[in-house]
């Protein structure tokens, strides 16, 4: 049954330039499930997500909250996205991470130096983490900080990109298991992972 913030891919195409890259493609995602995207690298997957964002608008086609157009604004305000390629800059990791509470639309939900202790060594980070400068991470220590911050936000909506993709085994499935047994939450990723593609409860191949 559909619910008012199901989201809505109606005949969607999307060019750049001369390239086609997404062609009438129709969809729904479900609120409070997990919906994969799954295709072949570079067949458009983190498009649709910046997309979803508002980043990009189709050329034909319309992406809706059930009845209505979504306002980008307001899908921003509602959503954590964890783009596959995390460059935050070169401030400290504990800067990076108190980063997105200084907008307007997060600055009730301040962190504290303890909550992001808790997230980091949850994720196998360890505590000392905090004073490097993000830029020296590993990209799986990137992507873990990433995870950090997505988790601390707590937003109704995560788009992941390949949350993943550069940890070891026993790290993806203790992430999988941290994103994905929140049921309230509405998850739309990409991933290769079969210990992430198995935790999905829909699959949308492009
Ligand atoms: N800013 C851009 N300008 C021009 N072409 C782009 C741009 N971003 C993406 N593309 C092209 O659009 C296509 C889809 O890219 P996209 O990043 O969405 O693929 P993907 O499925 O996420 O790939 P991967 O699995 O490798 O991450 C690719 O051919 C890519 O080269």
């Amino acid at each position: 049954m559909a619910n008012q913030h199901d989201i809505i891919f109606q005949h969607v195409s999307f060019s750049f330039g001369d390239e086609i890259v997404l062609n009438n493609l129709s969809f729904n995602i479900k609120t409070g499930c997990h919906t994969l995207i799954k295709g072949e690298s570079g067949s458009g997957k983190s498009t649709i997500l910046k997309l979803l964002l508002g980043f990009y608008h189709p050329d034909e086609g319309r992406i809706r909250w059930k009845d209505n157009t979504i306002h980008p604004q307001e899908i921003r305000k509602q959503t954590a996205w964890l783009p596959q390629d995390l460059d935050l800059g070169s401030h400290s990791v504990s800067k990076v991470m108190e980063k997105p509470f200084e907008f307007s639309c997060n600055q009730k939900k301040a962190t504290t130096e303890h909550q992001k202790i808790e997230i980091l060594n949850q994720l196998g980070l360890p505590k000392n983490i905090l004073d490097k400068p993000f830029r020296t991470l590993s990209t799986g220590q990137r992507q873990r900080v990433g995870i950090a911050i997505c988790y601390l936000l707590d937003k109704p909506i995560l788009l992941l990109d390949e949350p993943t993709s550069a940890l070891d085994s026993k790290s993806k499935r203790h992430i999988a298991n941290l994103l994905l047994s929140n049921k309230a939450k509405t998850i739309i990723s990409t991933s290769h992972d079969p210990s992430w593609v198995k935790k999905a409860d829909y699959i949308i191949e492009i």
